[in-house]
């Protein structure tokens, strides 16, 4: 089909089911033009959402004061009337960040060097793997893939290009090389133009963050507004590291040192004003700086300089400044700003006892009951339903589908779920609740917070040698840290209280569920080889942190139920149902 009528999503999937039946032609062409048609779309997207910033910044108020941020929600009006325009002139969807995230990490060529390679087309499967390289360099799989392309002797290394390099990228190194050369005139039209090219980069990437927001909950007008914006902000701020990576390698200077060069360049080509503007630019960012310290002090001294001179370019004030409020706000919120906060009550003060940390019981449902959740998983599960906030354990190697409670009630809305499948979702969900209260001695009023039915599947491909997990260690209401503390903070689902998997399947091999004490998997506590039946009930804090290895091979079901005390958090969908 024509790239612009497939959207990406389909056209990816096309192409690893392609790659999956040893179709490289078609997994080529499919993820080609996945790649050309997200590349297109996203941009389509940025450019709407950079332009209706940009538009409602510039219209004229409705009112000559701004009273109570009236006029922040004016703009935020016009900003929304302009991005419905934008929709209406351009065939607009929502990229989901499922797939923002697949094409944003270069999944796709993790695919297609394969297809390249099978296909005869050595050098494009080198340039591939580089690409994948310069966003997961630490792959070790495709490591090795690529060193086997070097050592190839029909591949040429110096044209293994990097397909997803920015224009920037480009001109960054020729105003290098023109400055080593001492070509000044080339080193300032790369680097101005690479400074723009840069700057534009860093906003597209900022406006994939804002996308649609699902805080799984009903907050309140202004929590939902801060919530929205808390998780935007985080997201733009990877946008600095990933823009600052230069085929694989990070240079945390990147933007600042536009400046250093060009403040020389200009200076030998005589341009005073420009050289001392960009010598007190790139000072913003490294005050402490000697050798530019060094050279203001002479350009200061020369006869021609004067004061106006020493005043840091605009672009450059206005990213520094945007730059630190962020940094600012983001600690803030880190410290400060949580969901619960955001609804303006305390968490109830608990002083449960929780006698067992975990249980494992086998047999909690019938042979029969677990084929049908399973099939019901196998119908109606949808890629990625459910896998909210970054909670999300999405490897390569293997399909998440998921199927929560609220897409189910849907489904039996339109009409395309039955009610009995609904109602056997629900009625085993009580007696997981039931165990739970009597197994672990709950005294307080328990409620369903989140119920999960999903499925992973691993993608078969020999090529892989996994090392990854199918989901990483985690604790499920809190952020575990690499040091071991785990503060219950925004993104975690800080009210869970209580987790349950009831596991559906055997017949898989790997995706056992196991707890570990400390963050990295060190000291692995207990394994759990799932089978039909078998429930794993335990604390959902930090006591019980835990992982799932890889599923090598086959499909792994589950149903996932979590409680809370805290009834704001209760399942909505729930209790609709009544
Ligand atoms: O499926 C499992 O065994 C565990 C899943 C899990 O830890 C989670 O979804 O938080
Ligand atoms: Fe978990």
């Amino acid at each position: 089909g024509n790239v612009t009528d497939v959207p990406c999503w389909e056209l990816y999937k096309r192409g690893v089911d392609a790659y999956l039946s040893d179709d490289y032609g078609g997994c080529v062409s499919n993820l080609e033009s996945a790649i050309e048609s997200y590349r297109k779309h996203a941009k389509t997207i940025q450019n709407c959402r950079l332009s209706c910033h940009q538009d409602a910044a510039n219209t004229q108020p409705l009112y000559q004061f701004d009273v109570e941020d009236l006029l922040f929600f004016e703009k935020t009006i016009k900003n929304t009337l302009c991005l419905i325009q934008c929709k209406d002139d351009i065939e607009f969807y929502n990229i989901d960040r499922e797939t923002v995230k697949i094409f944003e990490s270069r999944k796709p060529y993790e695919y297609l060097h394969i297809c390249y390679y099978q296909n005869k087309s050595p050098q494009l499967a080198a340039s591939a793997a580089f690409t994948y390289l310069v966003s997961n360099p630490n792959d070790a799989a495709m490591v090795s893939n690529f060193k086997f392309y070097s050592d190839q002797p029909d591949i040429k290394i110096i044209e293994v290009i990097n397909f997803e390099a920015k224009d920037y990228m480009y001109l960054y190194v020729h105003g290098t090389r023109a400055y080593d050369e001492k070509r000044w005139d080339e080193v300032i039209g790369n680097m101005e133009e690479s400074l723009l090219s840069y700057l534009q980069s860093e906003d597209e990437c900022r406006a994939n963050c804002e996308g649609p927001f699902d805080p799984g909950w009903y907050p309140d007008m202004i929590p939902s507004i801060a919530n929205h914006f808390a998780h935007s902000l985080r997201c733009k701020r990877k946008c600095k590291e990933a823009t600052s990576t230069l085929n694989g390698e990070k240079h945390e200077d990147l933007y600042p040192s536009h400046y250093n060069f060009l403040q020389f360049a200009y200076f030998k080509r005589g341009n005073l004003r420009a050289a001392c503007e960009a010598a007190s630019s790139y000072l913003l960012y490294f005050p402490m700086d000697e050798n530019m310290l060094y050279n203001i002090e002479y350009y200061r001294k020369l006869p021609k300089a004067k004061k106006e001179f020493f005043i840091p370019r605009r672009e450059a004030m206005t990213y520094y400044h945007r730059d630190n409020y962020e940094k600012t706000l983001l600690e803030f919120v880190f410290e400060k700003f949580n969901v619960k906060t955001a609804t303006m009550k305390k968490y109830p003060a608990l002083s449960e006892p929780k006698p067992r940390a975990r249980i494992t019981q086998e047999k909690f449902i019938s042979k029969k009951n677990c084929d049908s959740l399973l099939k019901i998983a196998m119908e109606f599960a949808v890629p990625g339903d459910g896998y909210r906030g970054n909670q999300n354990p999405h490897s390569s190697h293997e399909k998440y589908g998921g199927l929560t409670l609220r897409t189910a009630i849907k489904m039996m809305k339109e009409g395309s779920m039955n009610k009995s499948d609904v109602d056997l979702i629900v009625a085993i969900g009580d007696e997981v609740k039931q165990n739970m209260v009597e197994k672990f001695k709950v005294s307080h009023k328990l409620h369903f917070t989140y119920t999960h039915l999903v499925c992973r599947k691993a993608i078969p491909g020999g090529q892989f040698n996994r090392s990854d997990l199918s989901h990483e260690i985690h604790a499920d209401n809190c952020n575990i840290q690499e040091d071991g503390s785990c503060p219950k903070n925004w993104p975690a689902f800080t009210w869970r209280d209580y987790t349950a998997i009831l596991y559906l399947n055997s017949g898989f091999s790997g995706g056992e569920l196991f707890f570990s004490s400390d963050p990295r998997g060190d000291s692995i506590q207990d394994v759990i080889v799932p089978k039909c039946g078998s429930l794993v009930s335990f604390t959902s804090g930090q006591e019980n942190l835990h992982g799932v290895k890889a599923v090598r091979n086959g499909t792994r079901c589950a149903l996932a139920i979590w409680f809370t005390f805290d009834k704001d958090y209760g399942e909505v969908e729930r209790k609709q149902l009544l």
